[in-house]
């Protein structure tokens, strides 16, 4: 198992089939003021043919798996309802919890992203510190000239999960252009449970599933959401920010 808050994977057992990586509380800075938070996990088969491997180094590897190798993921949602949302690689289904008996009930069981929104999701202060290419985008849809000619209207939780959850729901973009969410705890899980509900998860130049980790807590541009509004996105090519000075809040 590998946590986004440990530096390195715990190896929990010899014959454990499954390998679990996890971001147990996303949003944590949103906590004091009761905004949503969320967990997301992912989770791949252990790869048996490093099993004579010293211990930390099967961990390290088993942890490393490509999203593309994921058999499932999911997340929760801590909100006015507690949504736990997942994929096992056949569609994404919700279930909402049920106070009352514990239970989490099925209440989507093909939760589909429309193919186009009206909504971008982005801490846009920082759109003086972003490339020419997302400034065009962002400018172009907020004023409704895109290719879906209604201007856009801006939503921004800072909670990755909430966010996510709504563009599901609604549509469009969410983002986050610079290196600072992680592949394997993040990334990984989130593209895999929009690509099974229709949409698509990017870095903005590569499709999420197919980059292969090379250190545990690598971090990343990423945008996810519905499938036309990211080639839109993805058309302006130069859409990753590549400065990052650090920000306090
Ligand atoms: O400061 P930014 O760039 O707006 O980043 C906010 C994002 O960071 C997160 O808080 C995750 O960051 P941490 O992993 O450092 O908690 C997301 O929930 C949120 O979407």
């Amino acid at each position: 198992m590998a946590s986004e808050e440990n530096d390195a994977p715990i190896w929990i057992s010899d014959d454990g089939p499954y390998v679990v990586v996890t971001d147990p509380l996303d949003g944590s800075r949103n906590i004091d003021a009761s905004i949503p938070t969320g967990t997301i996990f992912g989770i791949y088969k252990r790869l048996e043919e490093l099993d004579d491997l010293p211990t930390e180094e099967k961990a390290m590897l088993n942890s490393l798996q490509s999203g593309s190798r994921l058999v499932a993921a999911g997340y929760v949602l801590y909100s006015s309802a507690t949504i736990l949302c997942t994929t096992f690689g056949s569609g994404t289904q919700t279930f909402t919890l049920d106070h009352s008996t514990g239970d989490f009930i099925l209440t989507n069981c093909s939760l589909e992203i429309p193919r186009r929104g009206q909504i971008y999701s982005v801490n846009d202060a920082r759109y003086f510190d972003w490339p020419e290419g997302l400034r065009r985008y962002i400018d172009t849809i907020r004023q409704g000239k895109g290719k879906y000619p209604k201007k856009y209207s801006a939503r921004y939780i800072c909670s990755l999960v909430a966010d996510l959850h709504r563009t599901l729901m609604y549509g469009g973009v969410a983002m986050n252009p610079r290196d600072h969410l992680r592949l394997v705890y993040e990334a990984n899980p989130l593209s895999f449970i929009v690509e099974q509900a229709g949409g698509r998860g990017s870095d903005g130049k590569n499709r999420i599933l197919s980059l292969q980790p090379v250190k545990l807590h690598q971090r990343l541009p990423l945008f996810l959401g519905s499938l036309e509004d990211m080639e839109e996105l993805e058309s302006y090519e130069d859409v990753q920010q590549r400065v990052n000075p650090g920000y306090e809040v």
